[in-house]
């Protein structure tokens, strides 16, 4: 069950923001959306918050029709900052309890425990306008989950957050999904979706091209990734392997990196490496999201 998405279309004028587009969120997944610029994630998110009305294609969480689910169930932190500029960080907390009816005491609870995991603790004074982007977008999150929403959506969370943040919010999405939240998160870092997310959809022109678990979708693509590392940096051994194995110079990625089809036996390939020298790194994997999503939508680019 989860989330259904089905047909979804909505146009802005002569703009079309979203083509037909479907997705599924299983209950109790991390899920990842991702797309190039002007894709229609955004639109798609604000659709889902009722923020917007779609022109057509039906929206269902667990079986019921978007209309007939409480609001208080989805939660979103947009891009964009949603904050009261004068509140404090608690006080922010605490309004937003009242809001949404939460007893004052429990509220205040669970505020206290999630400024304690986002590392806000020390800013519980801090006006929203004194907050750093990044620590503004925590509380955005500390505030969303206060009421323990069944979904929670998020457009671009780790946009402008530091390396040690980005661990934070990954910490806390996980513990959210910990806590029954269903999560949808969009992104243009592969490596978060790849890291974090059950599933994953590719929306280009507004409609879905890929969709599906992570793993299955590296692993639906064309070709394989055959990295390679001698334990001396010597090129002549790589060009040896390359003459032996009949494989193109690859690409230089600390080692090399080389595409393969899918269904090559990893002994052919291993065998002739060893000729080559001693071997620091032989590996065969799918592609990494990041690659998939570059020949996915880099190859829709190029003129036919
Ligand atoms: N309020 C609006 N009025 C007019 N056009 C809009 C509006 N909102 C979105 N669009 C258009 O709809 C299309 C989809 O935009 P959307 O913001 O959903 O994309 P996105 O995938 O979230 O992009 P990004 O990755 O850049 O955030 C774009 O062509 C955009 O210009």
């Amino acid at each position: 069950m989860g989330l259904e998405v089905q047909g979804l279309r909505k146009r802005f004028g002569s703009e079309t923001a979203l083509d037909g587009l479907d997705l599924i969120v299983e209950e109790g997944q991390v899920y990842g959306l991702v797309g190039p610029n002007g894709a229609g994630k955004t639109t798609a998110m604000r659709i889902l918050l009722r923020i917007l009305d779609a022109d057509a294609g039906t929206v269902r969480w667990n079986g019921q029709p978007l209309a007939a689910v409480p609001r208080q169930q989805f939660a979103y932190v947009p891009e964009e900052r949603g904050l009261y500029p004068r509140m404090t960080v608690e006080e922010q907390l605490d309004f937003f309890g009242r809001l949404w009816g939460l007893d004052p005491a429990e509220a205040r609870r669970r505020g206290r425990e999630w400024l304690e995991r986002l590392e806000l603790a020390p800013y519980r004074t801090r006006a929203g306008s004194e907050l750093s982007k990044g620590n503004a977008r925590k509380l955005q999150l500390a505030v969303a989950l206060l009421a323990r929403p069944r979904l929670l959506v998020l457009d671009e969370p780790f946009e402008g957050l530091d390396p040690v943040n980005v661990a934070v919010l990954e910490a806390a999405i996980r513990e959210a999904r910990g806590q029954g939240t269903t999560v949808l998160f969009s992104s243009h870092t592969m490596e978060f979706v790849e890291a974090l997310c059950d599933g994953v959809t590719l929306i280009t022109h507004g409609r879905a091209l890929l969709a599906g678990p992570v793993a299955a979708v590296r692993a639906a693509a064309g070709w394989r990734e055959l990295t390679i590392r001698f334990l001396e940096a010597d090129p002549a051994r790589l060009e040896r392997f390359e003459t032996l194995a009949g494989l193109p110079a690859g690409e230089a990625v600390g080692g090399r990196r080389y595409r393969v089809a899918p269904d090559v036996d990893p002994g052919f390939y291993l065998s002739r490496a060893q000729q080559a020298g001693t071997l620091r790194t032989f590996s065969l994997d799918s592609p990494s999201l990041k690659a998939v999503y570059l020949q996915t939508v880099g190859g829709e680019m190029v003129p036919a």
